[in-house]
């Protein structure tokens, strides 16, 4: 029979204790009044379930738990962002690059963005979650490439591979990548956390994560257990995706998620022809994106030209961005720099991390 001792002893050992309220035994009744950590019905029941499994399996199936569970006050400021999973040691920084909808160019954008950084005198790391296209090997010029096992403390480590002073990993270093068409949610999100927590990153201040295209089960695992600092959204001026990515924001906003979204970066915003590198076309329509931005509240960090070299640059594995003192390599340092100032912001609402760190470099000019 439980007595009201071991009740509190079992209640410390389950790691609720702090959520109790109140609790009296009355032979095989027990009754305690408890908090949720979240005021959402789920939340609710699932505590409720978890105790009623634990309680019956210390106690004897036989004991009537009698649960009143109630929602948390909901404090009266607004809740501050704060960074979900464990803290990746090394890694300042981890970046989601997303998009509502595929072929908006989010990839080549990574990928720019990536060696931009590392021209910057940044340490990067690009992780190919795209796990259904992966691109990152043919844009990096890094295929067929396959990363090594590596021995840190003790622990055997997949060795990312290095290109443009990028680090990076791909499910398409690895064999049986056209497999991973039909991995479901819950094996493609093993996959990309090995590559994350298993993978010798050694110290970045920024790993990019390319996003498979979408807001699917994928993405919710990957930014519930990876500690993601923020989301830069990418989209195409037109109509239907900028619909996407609205959908997209929601995501990173939803209360169990609540991931900062850094930006927009607009693709494929007009159109230059190499010839004429002043003339701008609007085919997909002009400032779409900037009104859906105000609109949201949240920056345009950059606008990406339609340009044939972006194109060509990604197909032959070297990233536009590196064309030295090109129009596009000087569109990239700028949305990058935006991009490192909207991370500075967002980071003043943290409680210190290894994150905050950053704000050192607010600003930052490029690598001489
Ligand atoms: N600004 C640009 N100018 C010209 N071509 C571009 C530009 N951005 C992307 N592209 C080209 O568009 C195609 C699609 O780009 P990319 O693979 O990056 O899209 P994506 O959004 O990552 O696609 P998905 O996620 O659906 O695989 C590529 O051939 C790429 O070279």
């Amino acid at each position: 029979m439980p007595t009201k001792s071991k009740v509190q002893e079992f209640l410390k050992e389950i790691e609720v204790e702090d959520l109790v309220s109140n609790f009296q035994v009355m032979g095989d009744d027990i009754y305690i009044d408890m908090t949720s950590h979240s005021p959402a019905m789920h939340e609710k029941k699932k505590l409720e379930v978890a105790m009623k499994q634990a309680f019956a399996s210390e106690f004897g199936e036989q004991i009537n738990l009698k649960l009143k569970i109630t929602s948390p006050e909901l404090p009266a400021t607004p809740v501050t962002n704060e960074i979900k999973g464990k803290q990746i040691a090394g890694i300042q920084n981890i970046i989601a690059i997303a998009s509502g909808k595929g072929g908006v160019g989010k990839s080549t954008v990574a990928a720019n963005l990536a060696v931009t950084l590392a021209k910057m005198g940044f340490k990067v790391g690009l992780l190919d979650a795209d796990i259904y296209g992966p691109s990152v090997p043919t844009m990096l010029d890094t295929e067929g490439q396959k990363p090594i096992s590596v021995e840190v403390n003790g622990r055997n480590l997949m060795k990312p591979i290095e290109n443009y002073g990028v680090k990076m990993l791909s499910i398409g270093y690895f064999s049986g990548a056209n497999q991973a068409v039909v991995w479901r949610g819950p094996m493609a999100s093993k996959a990309l956390n090995q590559m994350i927590r298993d993978a010798d990153w050694g110290e970045l201040d920024f790993l990019l994560i390319d996003l498979p295209p979408g807001t699917g089960d994928i993405h919710l695992s990957i930014i519930q257990e990876v500690p993601v600092t923020g989301a830069v959204i990418v989209s195409t001026p037109q109509h239907v995706a900028l619909a996407d990515v609205r959908k997209g924001i929601a995501m990173f906003n939803m209360e169990s998620i609540n991931i900062p979204v850094l930006g927009l970066i607009e693709n494929m915003a007009y159109f230059t022809p190499e010839e004429l590198p002043e003339n701008k076309y609007y085919i997909f329509g002009k400032q779409g994106a900037q009104f859906m931005a105000e609109d949201l509240g949240i920056p345009v960090l950059g606008e990406i030209p339609l340009i044939q070299s972006i194109r060509e640059a990604g197909d032959v594995g070297r990233p536009a961005a590196l064309q030295e003192n090109s129009k596009i390599s000087e569109i990239y340092i700028k949305t990058a720099q935006n991009m490192v100032e909207s991370l500075v912001e967002r980071n003043k609402n943290l409680p210190a991390t290894e994150a905050v760190k950053i704000t050192t470099m607010a600003g930052c000019s490029p690598k001489k």
